[in-house]
């Protein structure tokens, strides 16, 4: 093992030093191999024990790990490999496409890189495993076999990885299922009740409401003006039915709204607002639209709240209203 000192960076590197003396020696005995590497380890401090005459200064320098090897950038005459085994390239940056071939791996400064480009790639999918054992027309092809003294023993059976066959793909869901690109089911749910969208008469449209309600002019709440907001019982609140020249009143939250100007404007038609009229109009308005703000839209139209019979005062008889 290497000294905890040494940045791992340094160990891995180091059998590219010993490759390239071997390289400028070729008499030099045979030193490192990918599978050597294991084998490999740092000089021990018994084999280089300092003789009693050397300066500490030299003790310490002996004992120091030899400076990492100057980075050298990659160049044309050593092309890196890519996954598309394009050799003409040459990217700086290791490059990958969907091709088949050969994938950049081992990473750009690895050890295995830089001692060797001549290693072909880490064997994938296993030898034995399912997916070669399936075979068929998307079965890898065999590298040439390699001589035994570029490597040792199971190096020689590694073969490129699997190329992608358009056959079938394990654990896949199948093309029969549900799968759409439809919304989920929750977005196209059938609302409960039919949507019955009315034709508007010119002038009454949203944004026609929505600038006559915002009017501080307009006296939308049908009560003279600055009548205080009011305590509204059953049996006033059914009376407010709209017919016998009296407005319409229905309730939307605990609160009572004039809704006869806004019959008009109704998108759904004025006949369908009038069947809130003179009663609590909560259910029937949130099982057609829920999501419709109603707050926003009547408040000028709001008269006052509901509350129950025993509640009322007498100064809210109807007849005070009169
Ligand atoms: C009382 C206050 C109400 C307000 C402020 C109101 C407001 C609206 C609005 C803004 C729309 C258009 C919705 C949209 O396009 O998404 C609409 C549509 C509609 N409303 Fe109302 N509405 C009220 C009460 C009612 C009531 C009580 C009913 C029925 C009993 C009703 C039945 C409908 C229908 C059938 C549509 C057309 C269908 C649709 O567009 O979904 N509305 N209403």
């Amino acid at each position: 093992h290497p000294p905890s000192s040494w940045s791992l960076l340094t160990w891995l590197q180091r059998p590219t030093l010993h490759d390239a003396a071997k390289k400028e020696r070729p008499d030099a005995p045979p030193s490192i191999s990918l599978s050597a590497a294991k084998e490999w380890s740092p000089p021990s401090i018994k084999e280089e024990m300092p003789s009693p005459n050397m300066t500490k200064a030299e003790i310490d320098r002996k004992a120091m790990p030899p400076p990492p090897p100057p980075f050298k950038k990659p160049n044309q005459k050593q092309p890196l490999p890519t996954i598309s085994g394009d050799e003409d390239k040459t990217p700086t940056v290791p490059t990958f496409t969907l091709s088949s071939s050969t994938p950049s791996f081992p990473s750009l400064n690895s050890a295995q890189r830089t001692s060797s480009n001549r290693l072909p790639p880490p064997s994938f999918p296993a030898p034995n495993s399912a997916q070669r054992a399936s075979g068929g027309p998307g079965a890898p092809p065999r590298l040439p076999a390699l001589t035994p003294s570029s490597s040792s023993s199971s190096s020689s059976n590694l073969i490129s990885p699997p190329i992608r066959s358009p056959v079938q793909l394990p654990n896949r869901t199948p093309t029969n299922s549900s799968f759409s690109l439809a919304p989920p089911p929750t977005h196209s749910a059938i609302p409960t009740k039919p949507r019955k969208k009315v034709l508007l008469t010119p002038g009454h449209s949203p944004l026609d409401w929505a600038r006559l309600s915002s009017s501080p002019s307009a006296n939308l709440r049908g009560l003279p003006p600055s009548t205080p907001y009011l305590r509204v019982p059953p049996s006033l609140l059914k009376q407010m039915t709209g017919r016998k020249g009296k407005d319409a009143w229905t309730v939307l939250g605990g609160k009572v709204y004039n809704i006869s100007p806004y019959a008009p404007y109704h998108p759904g038609g004025e006949p369908e607002l009038m069947r809130a009229a003179g009663r609590d109009g909560s259910k029937l308005f949130g099982e057609v639209h829920p999501w419709v703000n109603w707050e926003g839209m009547l408040e000028g139209c709001l008269v006052g709240i509901a509350v129950e019979e025993a509640e009322v005062g007498p100064e809210n008889k109807m007849e005070e209203m009169d």
